[in-house]
C-alpha cells in the first residue's frame, strides 16, 4: 500500500514536470516563433502593399474599352491609385463623362492627373497605328497598357458567317495585337513597360455556341504568352487576366452569327461578379506583376484543369451542355 502511494505520488510529480517543460517550451520556442512567422508574413505583405502602390501611382495606363463595364472600372481603380490615364473607345462623349466623372470624384488635396482621351475603332488597323502615335504624345510614354476592350458572340457554327468570325477576331485578336505593336517599340526604348490582356475563362476552354469568342480568346492569351517569353529580356511584364462571367454589358453588345445585335442580358452575365471587384483584382495582379491569374469561381477554374487533365469528360459535359441549349431554344 505504502510503494503504492509512493509510485503513484513519483507518477504523478513526473507528468506535472512534464507539463510544466511543455508550457515552457510553449511559451519560450512555439509561441515567439509563432508570432514571429506571422510577423515577416504582415511585413511582407505590408512591403508588398507599398511597393504596389509606388509602381501604380504617376504610372502612365493606357485602358482599352473604358467607356464601359470592367474598362470603366478599371480606369477609376487606377486613377485612385494614383495613374495617369489614357481612356481609349469608340465614343468620345463617353470618354470625355467618364473623365470629368474621375476628376470630380477626389478631393483636390490628393494629388490625380487629368486623364486624356483617345478615341478609335479596334476593327480599323489604320486607324490604330495613328491611334498609338496619339496615346504616346498624351505623357510622352506608356507604363502600363491595359488591353481590355472586347466584344462577345452568340451563335451556332452551322449558321454563323466567316464575317462575323472576322469581325470578333478584328476587335478582340487583331485590334489588342496591333495597338501592342503600336506600343512596344517605345516600352522596348525605355527598357520598361508591362501589357495586361484581359482575356477570359473563354480563352483557356471552348464552350458551345461562343465560337468566334472562345477562339479570338484562346489566340489572345497565345500570342500574350509568347511576347511574355520575347519581351522579358527587355524588362516587360506581360500579364494575362482571364475572368469569369461579369456584371456588364457584354451579352448586350454580343453579336449573333448574322452579324446583329444579341441585345439582351444573359442569366449568367447579370450574375457575374461586379465590374468594380473585378477591376480590384485587375488592379492587384498587376500592381503584383502578376504573370496570369484567372478571376473566377471554383467550377469555370476547375473546369480549366478538366479540359487539360480528363479532356474526354470535358468534352461530354460540353456536349450535353450543347444538346440541352438547343433543347431549350427549340422548346
Ligand atoms: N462580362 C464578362 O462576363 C466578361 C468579360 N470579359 C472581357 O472583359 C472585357 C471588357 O468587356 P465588358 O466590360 O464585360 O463588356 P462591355 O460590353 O461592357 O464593354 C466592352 C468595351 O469594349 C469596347 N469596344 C468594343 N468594340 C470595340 C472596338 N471595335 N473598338 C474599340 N472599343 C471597342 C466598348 O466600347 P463601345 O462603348 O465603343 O462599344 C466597351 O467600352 C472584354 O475583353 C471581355 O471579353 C472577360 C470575361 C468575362
Ligand atoms: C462538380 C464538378 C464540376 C466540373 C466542372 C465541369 C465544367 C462545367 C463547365 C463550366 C463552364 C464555365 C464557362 C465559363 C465561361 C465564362 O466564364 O466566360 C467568361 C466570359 O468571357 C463570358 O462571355 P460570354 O459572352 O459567354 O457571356
Amino acid at each position: 500500500m505504502k510503494i503504492d502511494l509512493g509510485s503513484s505520488l513519483l507518477h504523478t510529480r513526473k507528468s506535472l514536470l512534464k507539463r510544466r517543460a511543455m508550457d515552457l517550451i510553449t511559451c519560450t520556442a512555439i509561441l515567439p516563433l509563432l508570432f514571429g512567422c506571422l510577423g515577416i508574413f504582415g511585413l511582407f505583405r505590408l512591403l508588398q502593399w507599398i511597393r504596389m502602390k509606388a509602381y501604380l501611382r504617376n504610372a502612365v495606363v493606357v485602358v482599352t474599352g473604358a467607356t464601359s463595364g470592367l474598362g470603366r472600372e478599371c480606369a477609376k481603380a487606377f486613377y485612385a491609385a494614383g495613374a495617369k490615364l489614357v481612356l481609349c473607345g469608340r465614343n468620345v462623349e463617353a470618354l470625355e463623362e467618364l473623365a470629368q466623372e474621375l476628376m470630380a470624384s477626389h478631393s483636390p488635396q490628393k494629388k490625380t492627373h487629368k486623364p486624356f482621351t483617345v478615341t478609335f475603332d479596334l476593327a480599323d488597323s489604320e486607324a490604330i497605328v495613328a491611334a498609338g502615335a496619339e496615346i504616346l504624345q498624351c505623357f510622352g510614354y506608356v507604363d502600363i497598357l491595359i488591353n481590355n476592350a472586347g466584344i462577345s458572340y452568340r451563335g451556332a457554327i452551322v449558321d454563323t458567317t466567316v464575317d462575323v468570325d472576322k469581325k470578333v477576331m478584328e476587335t478582340n485578336y487583331f485590334g489588342t495585337v496591333a495597338l501592342t505593336k503600336a506600343l512596344l517599340p517605345s516600352m522596348i526604348k525605355r527598357r520598361r513597360g508591362h501589357i495586361v490582356a484581359i482575356s477570359s475563362i473563354q480563352g483557356r476552354i471552348g464552350i458551345p455556341f461562343r465560337s468566334a469568342y472562345a477562339a479570338s480568346k484562346h489566340a489572345t492569351q497565345a500570342f500574350f504568352d509568347c511576347l511574355r517569353a520575347e519581351v522579358k529580356q527587355d524588362e516587360i511584364e506581360v500579364t494575362v487576366i482571364s475572368p469569369g462571367y461579369i456584371h456588364t454589358n457584354l451579352s448586350i453588345n454580343a453579336i449573333t452569327g448574322d452579324g446583329s445585335r444579341y441585345g439582351a442580358m444573359d442569366r449568367n452575365t447579370a450574375q457575374g461578379r461586379s465590374p468594380a471587384e473585378v477591376a480590384q483584382d485587375v488592379l492587384v495582379a498587376v500592381g503584383k506583376k502578376k504573370k496570369e491569374v484567372v478571376v473566377a469561381d471554383w467550377v469555370p477554374s476547375l473546369a480549366i484543369y478538366l479540359r487539360s487533365l480528363a479532356p474526354g469528360l470535358f468534352f461530354s459535359i460540353m456536349a450535353s451542355r450543347a444538346r440541352k441549349e438547343r433543347k431549350s431554344k427549340d422548346s
